[in-house]
Order: C-alpha cells, then structure tokens, then sequence
C-alpha cells in the first residue's frame, strides 16, 4: 500500500445514522430557497414543518396554502437573538438553510445554546442530512461525514438501482418466519440461525426476483420448510 492510501484511510468521520420517529418533532427551517424547500419537502413526511423566510419556492407556497407546513416572512437578520431563541422554542432541530454563511452561523450558535440540534447548509454542523433512499420496505441512508455530497448523491443514484421488490418480500417472509419462530423455539440464537439459513437460500431469491404471484407463494413454502425442519 502506497503513503496516499494511507491518507485516505486517514479521514474520520464522526457522525453515527439514528432512525428517529419525527412524528410530532418540529423542525424549524430558516432560508425558503432551493436548499431549504429540500430540506422541507424531506422532514414534512412526517414532522410539522416550519419556514422562516423573506421570500419562498413556489413549492413551498403551494404546500403552505394546502396546510402541509407552516410559513412565516421575517427578515431573519433582523430578527434579536432572543426573538429568533422563542421562535425555536420547543423545536426538535433547526435547519439553517440561508444564503448568508454568517447568518447561518449565529442560528446555528443559538439553537446549540438552548440544546436544539441544528443542521447547517453552509458545512457539516451538529447534524447532517444524508442521501435517502426509501425502497421496498428498506430505508439506507447515505452520507460521506460532509466531505462530499455529490459522492453520496451518486451512490444513492447507485444504490438505488439494486433494491429490488425481491427485498421487499424478503422483508415479508423473514417477518412471518422470525414471529413463526418466537412461538416453537425458545432459543434467540437458533432462531437466528434459521433465518439465516432462510436469507442465504439461493433458490429461495431466486423466486423472489419472479414477478408472479405462485413463485412468491413457493418461496414462502420453501421458507417454512426451513422452519420445520429445525
Ligand atoms: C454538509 C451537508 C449539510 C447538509 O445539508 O446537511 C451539505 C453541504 C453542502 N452541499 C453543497 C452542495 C451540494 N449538495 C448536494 C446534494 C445534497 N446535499 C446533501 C447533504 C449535505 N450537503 C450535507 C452533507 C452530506 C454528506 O455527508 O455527504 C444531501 C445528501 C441531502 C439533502 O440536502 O437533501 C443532498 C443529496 C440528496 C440526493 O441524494 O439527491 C449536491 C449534489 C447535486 O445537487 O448535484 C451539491 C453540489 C455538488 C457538491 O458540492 O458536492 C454545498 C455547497 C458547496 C459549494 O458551495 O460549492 C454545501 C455546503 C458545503 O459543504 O460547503
Ligand atoms: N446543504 C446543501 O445541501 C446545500 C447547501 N448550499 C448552500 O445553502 C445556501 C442556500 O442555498 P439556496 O437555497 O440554493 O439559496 P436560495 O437563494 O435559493 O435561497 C435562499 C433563501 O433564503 C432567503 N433569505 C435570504 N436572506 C434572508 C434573510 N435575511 N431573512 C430571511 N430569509 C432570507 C431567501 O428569501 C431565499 O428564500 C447557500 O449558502 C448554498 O451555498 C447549496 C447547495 C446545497
């Protein structure tokens, strides 16, 4: 291994994924441009959105008039710390998303003061908001620690071309067999053990990648064979 190579094992990357339930966490978005209408578009899902913004995409608007986030016009940089610390109050994460780096900054300084996370457009800050990919029945979520969004926007692209239904179903019979098994095997390991025997089946993926109905049917037979078996 050459010295560059090493260098390249030499990038740290700090952040750790979480799957979190955003259902009734409010985020609290500042900047209503093409980055900040992402952001929106991707937290409203499930969160109750709100953009702060002098101007908004139309896509915003559009989304603001049929309820699906709230939108409120303020000069941010005119706003005092302390009306922009009750405006975050009880907020779960900030995104700040305007074009001013060093108005970002001091958002980013208050939510962080108040113990709000914030993610900032500007650079990697307390969070980061990865690629997401959201494919039959799998979620992956995608990031390079900040070093390269296009990278990560490319393995998405990626990535995305290999989820096929075949996971989905997967998901489906491994779910059926792993109840299955938690009513006849009162050993975790051994039921482990069988699910794997199950994913590591060949034939049993291979029906997976038919469209028909019968096959799905006979990948399931397969897989309680398996079971019963043990
Ligand atoms: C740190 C981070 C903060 C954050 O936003 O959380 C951040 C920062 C910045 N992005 C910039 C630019 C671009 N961002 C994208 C795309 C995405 N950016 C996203 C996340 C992140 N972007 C976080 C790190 C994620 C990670 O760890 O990899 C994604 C994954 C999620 C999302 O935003 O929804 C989404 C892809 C979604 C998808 O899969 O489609 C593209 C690609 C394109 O559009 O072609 C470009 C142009 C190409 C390029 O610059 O790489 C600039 C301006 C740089 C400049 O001024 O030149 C900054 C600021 C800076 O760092 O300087
Ligand atoms: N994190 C990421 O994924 C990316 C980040 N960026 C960075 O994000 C920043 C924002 O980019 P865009 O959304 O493309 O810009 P934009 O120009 O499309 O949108 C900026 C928004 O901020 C609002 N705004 C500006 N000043 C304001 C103020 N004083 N008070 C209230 N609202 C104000 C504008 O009305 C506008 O809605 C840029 O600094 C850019 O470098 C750019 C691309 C990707």
């Amino acid at each position: 291994m050459n010295e560059n190579m090493n260098e390249y094992k030499e990038i740290s990357n700090p952040y750790l994924p979480l799957f979190i339930d955003f259902s009734e966490k409010p985020v609290l978005i500042f900047g209503g441009g093409t980055v900040g209408e992402r952001k929106a578009l991707r937290f409203m899902k499930s969160a109750p959105v709100t953009v702060v913004s002098l101007r908004f995409t139309d896509l915003l608007l559009k989304n603001a008039q049929s309820g699906q986030i709230q939108i409120l016009e303020k000069d941010i940089s005119k706003m005092s710390d302390a009306d922009l610390k009750t405006l975050m109050k009880g907020v779960f994460l900030v995104v700040a998303a305007t074009p001013s780096n060093a108005l970002n900054d001091r958002i980013s300084k208050i939510a962080k003061s108040t113990g709000i996370l914030v993610n900032h457009a500007g650079g990697a800050d307390a969070v980061v908001i990865p690629s997401l990919i959201e494919k039959n029945g799998l979620s992956i979520a995608i990031s390079s620690g900040g070093e390269s969004p296009a990278v990560t926007k490319y393995v998405r692209i990626q990535i995305e071309k290999t989820i096929g239904s075949d996971f989905e179903k997967m998901i489906l019979i491994q779910n059926e067999m792993r109840e299955e098994l938690k009513k006849t095997i009162p050993d975790q390991k051994k039921r482990q053990a069988v699910l794997w025997e199950i994913m590591d089946s060949d034939e049993i993926w291979e029906l997976l990648k038919s469209d028909s109905d019968a096959d799905f049917e006979k990948a399931k037979k397969k897989a309680y064979e398996i079971v019963k078996n043990v």
